[in-house]
């Protein structure tokens, strides 16, 4: 798949008019390459690394000029991949970005593939799997915490757990491998497994933070739903802490659902509001309730909204129990500022003219997505399933060593699932990788990281 002696060029930054746009560049004759479209008082090859070098970049067949530009210089093995690189700082239109790609595709440069400038930086030791996953997650998390959680990963949290969690493992394999040695000392009963059922401890509580992790990378959607005018739109304001959504007293307001991303808490939560459900003979508003059932149908969860002026009405009823039968719900009870009635059971009280309720709103989303809110982000989360599977292997194979030992199996019988144990971990660091399993990461990545 990937070519890795190739020289790669690609876009860093988006397409799109911008004061600056960068061009990246890395391979092992990618500065060289680079003399051949570049004048300036230096050429990039002879030029040291960490330096800054101001030209133009010409087309070589006719000499022409094609734009002013600043090149930053790095030099193997000291740059982000590992190789010789260069980042070309030109204007950023895109007909002259176009442009300069052209010339690097016609002289010794071919398109990166997605992520593979972070897959070379893996290659050439730069950093291990955990980390290079952790780039992808700092460019695409969508609220701050999950950013931060990332971020913290690229530092080498995981990294550091489960090199932690290795040495654990090694010390016990070294204790077995010893006793092979003196195989007069016999004392498989001897084995301490403090150490394995530490390192088991430990697996089990990273995987305990699977489902956090994923739901902060994905995020979740949340339906809202109810009849017309219990103040669906005035709800999705006031989540949205914006005026985004016509909000009125005439029934039947909404009829394209509005979708927009926010932060609950550090979650991040896809939220739709959606046309009030009632018969209608319009066929416009009953295309737009159609679209509303479909909406709830794929959302994670629904907020179903009653007006408490009304009071739940036969058809809520109605709405409600069929929602329940397929999706997580919770009920609303709104305008708690007109109405003194107190809510029924299992309903919120909330006004939304007021905000009354909304703190409460929040905490019960969080509750029935059953995920503990990220108060701190120096908390380790795992968020992929590669990383789920290796933990489940290691533990797996650390469970089959206790009961090696405790059936009290011959050393070199317990020495294999504890080898097992710890090539799971490895392969969750990329010491141990295949082709697949890098492609299948970095694949997912935008083309230029
Ligand atoms: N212009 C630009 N900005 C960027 C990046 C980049 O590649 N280019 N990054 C890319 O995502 C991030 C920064 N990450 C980087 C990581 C390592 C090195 C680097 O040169 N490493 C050398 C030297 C390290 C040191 O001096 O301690 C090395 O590892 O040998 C560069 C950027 C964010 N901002
Ligand atoms: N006093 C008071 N009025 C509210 C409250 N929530 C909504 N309203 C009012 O109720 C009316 C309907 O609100 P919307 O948010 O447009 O209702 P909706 O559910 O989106 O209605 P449709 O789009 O027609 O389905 C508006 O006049 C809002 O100002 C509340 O908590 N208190
Ligand atoms: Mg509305």
């Amino acid at each position: 798949m990937y070519q890795l002696d190739d020289n790669i060029a690609a876009l860093a930054t988006p397409w799109g008019k911008s004061a600056i746009a960068i061009i990246r560049l890395s391979g092992r004759d990618s500065l060289i390459n680079l003399d051949k479209i570049f004048k300036g008082k230096k050429k990039p090859s002879a030029t040291e690394g960490y330096t800054i070098i101001y030209g133009h970049i010409i087309d070589p067949a006719t000499e022409e000029k094609i734009d002013e530009v600043l090149i930053s210089i790095f030099k193997a093995p000291n740059s982000y991949t590992g190789e010789n690189s260069a980042e070309i700082n030109c204007h950023g239109n895109p007909v002259g970005i176009q442009r300069i790609l052209n010339i690097l595709y016609t002289n010794g440069f071919r398109e990166a593939e997605p992520g593979e400038f972070t897959l070379r930086a893996f290659i050439n030791r730069k950093m291990d799997l955990t980390r290079a996953e952790a780039v992808q997650e700092i460019v695409s998390a969508k609220t701050e915490q999950a950013r931060e959680l990332a971020l913290h990963k690229l530092e080498g949290k995981l990294f550091s757990e489960i090199d932690s969690i290795k040495q654990e493992i090694l010390s016990t394999i070294a204790q077995v491998e010893l006793m092979l040695d003196y195989p007069e000392e016999d004392a498989n009963i001897n084995i301490n497994t403090d150490k394995l059922t530490d390192s088991i401890e430990r697996i089990k509580n990273l995987l305990g933070t699977y489902k956090t992790g994923r739901i902060l990378k994905e995020g979740i959607k949340i339906a809202l739903a109810g009849n017309t005018n219990a103040g669906k739109s005035s709800l999705f304001n006031l989540m949205l802490k914006e005026d985004r959504a016509i909000v009125s007293d005439i029934h039947g307001t909404t009829r394209d659902y509005l979708e927009s991303w926010l932060s609950i808490k550090g979650m991040p939560v896809l939220l739709y509001d959606t046309a009030g459900i009632r018969k209608s003979e319009d066929p416009i508003e009953a295309e737009g309730i159609k679209r509303s059932r479909l909406l709830m149908e794929s959302s994670n969860l629904v907020i179903y909204i009653v007006d408490s002026t009304i009071g739940i009405t036969d058809e809520d009823d109605d709405n409600i129990s069929s929602i329940e039968k397929i999706k997580k719900i919770i009920k609303v009870w709104n305008k708690t500022d007109l109405s003194k009635k107190s809510p029924p059971a299992g309903f919120i009280p909330l006004s939304c003219k007021t905000g009354e309720g909304f703190k409460e709103l929040e905490d019960a989303i969080i509750r029935s997505v059953s995920i503990a809110a990220v108060e701190d982000t120096h908390t380790i989360v795992i968020d992929s399933d590669r990383q789920k599977r290796c933990l489940e292997e290691s533990m797996d194979a650390l469970f089959h060593a206790l009961d090696a030992i405790s059936n009290g199996e011959p050393l070199d019988i317990v020495a294999v699932p504890l080898r097992a144990a710890l090539n799971s971990l490895g392969e969750l660091t990329g010491e141990i990788n295949s082709e697949d399993i890098l492609e299948q990461i970095f694949c997912n990545f935008c083309v230029g990281k």
